[in-house]
């Protein structure tokens, strides 16, 4: 009998396997690098799919059920299930992780979505095209440790999509742009590079500009209603479930969140040094290591604007979101101080009630 030894030749393609109930949820090495051999028996991985008012839904192998709140994971995340006690059910290491100032005065934050590989920042080829949101949210996906990519919708409605594209590009090098119609067949193929077995996207933009339809385009459905359709349907379908990952034929898995839709930057330094790695290289070689760029002798930043090799504009955008960063970021600092004085207060008072008592 002659075996056939190849596979374990050096260079040899590895052996190729159907993916795992696990594999088609996003499973992979990062996380089961985290887990004992096992603690996979005792306490099975499962990935929440969506978070309801009741609960978290988890899938796994074998397992589909709804567990009430209580571990702090949001839509995403990969949860060590424990059957006995589903509250104390521990969060995996996080591959990347999506979250915002909660809207308001209450200055929380908050879990948006969790294992995120791919964030398609949305905007269209009209008047809802702006450099400075596209900056935002790219700035915003990498200090969540996730792979923007552009898409530019409502391509077949641009007369000549050209100047959407350049000027999306130069948001950032590191960043693709697509430009396209979000509706029919073409996110699909447009979208393949980043849409494969077992990755995990979210498509993150302001309204209207086709998120919906690009997940149902990816979907092969109709299964998120659009703005078209809930104009005539005022009670919205969003009320039940407001955060869910869908899963496209091809095995691909989508985020659908309404959260993705307003998203402030909060200690997003690194992210916004990110998309303006071009200006923080010129800082960097600024005579004075605390210059302000404003009217310092030997500032390259200044000394760029005047030769014309950076655009005042993009500094000017740098800027101000730099400040609105500065702005959340203090203002949550502000408020856990807040917290810890309180806490402080709360506590003496008990103690000084106990010690009246003795
Ligand atoms: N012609 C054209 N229309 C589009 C395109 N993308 C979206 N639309 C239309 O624009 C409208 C808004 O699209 P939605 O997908 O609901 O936008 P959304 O980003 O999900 O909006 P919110 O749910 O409010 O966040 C719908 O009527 C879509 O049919 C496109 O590429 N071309
Ligand atoms: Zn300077």
């Amino acid at each position: 009998m002659v075996r056939d030894y190849s596979a374990f030749l050096p260079g040899a393609a590895p052996a190729r396997r159907e993916p795992t109930a696990l594999d088609r949820l996003g499973w992979g090495p990062a996380f089961a690098r985290q887990i004992e051999a096992e603690a996979l028996t005792a306490t099975p991985p499962v990935r929440v799919v969506a978070v309801h008012r009741s609960g978290l839904q988890v899938a796994g192998d074998g397992i589909d059920e709804t567990i009430p709140p209580g571990p702090e994971a949001t839509v995403g995340d990969w949860l060590l299930y424990d059957r006995a006690r589903p509250r104390s059910s521990r969060v995996l290491e996080r591959k990347s992780l999506i979250k915002r100032r909660a809207p308001g005065t209450s200055r929380e934050v908050q879990l948006i979505a969790a294992n995120i590989d791919t964030v398609f920042v949305v905007t269209s080829c009209n008047a809802d095209f702006n450099v400075a949101r596209l900056e935002r949210y790219v700035a915003l996906a990498f200090e969540a440790g996730i792979e923007p990519v552009i898409v530019l919708t409502k391509a077949d409605l641009a007369e000549d999509t050209a100047p959407y594209v350049d000027a999306a590009q130069a948001v950032s090098d590191r960043v693709p742009v697509v430009a396209l119609d979000a509706r029919g067949a073409e996110p699909a193929e447009a979208l393949a590079d980043w849409c494969k077995s077992g990755r995990t996207v979210a498509f993150l933009g302001s309204s209207g500009v086709g998120k919906s339809t690009l997940t149902n385009a990816l979907l092969g459905t109709q299964a998120i209603a659009t703005q078209g359709i809930r104009e005539d349907d005022a009670k919205g379908r969003h009320t039940t479930t407001a955060r869910e990952l869908h899963i496209t034929p091809g095995g691909c898995l989508v985020l659908d969140t309404p959260g993705m839709r307003e998203l402030q930057l909060t200690d997003a330094a690194t992210g916004i040094a990110d998309v303006f790695e071009d200006i923080e290289a010129l800082a960097a070689s600024c005579r004075f290591t605390d210059c302000r760029h404003e009217t310092e002798p030997g500032c390259a930043i200044l000394a760029a604007t005047e030769d014309g090799s950076l655009d005042p504009a993009r500094l000017a955008r740098w800027r101000k979101l730099q400040a609105e960063d500065a702005f959340n970021s203090a203002s949550l600092a502000d408020r856990r101080e807040k917290d810890r004085a309180f806490g402080k207060l709360v506590r003496s008072a008990v103690q000084a009630k106990s010690d009246r008592k003795r």
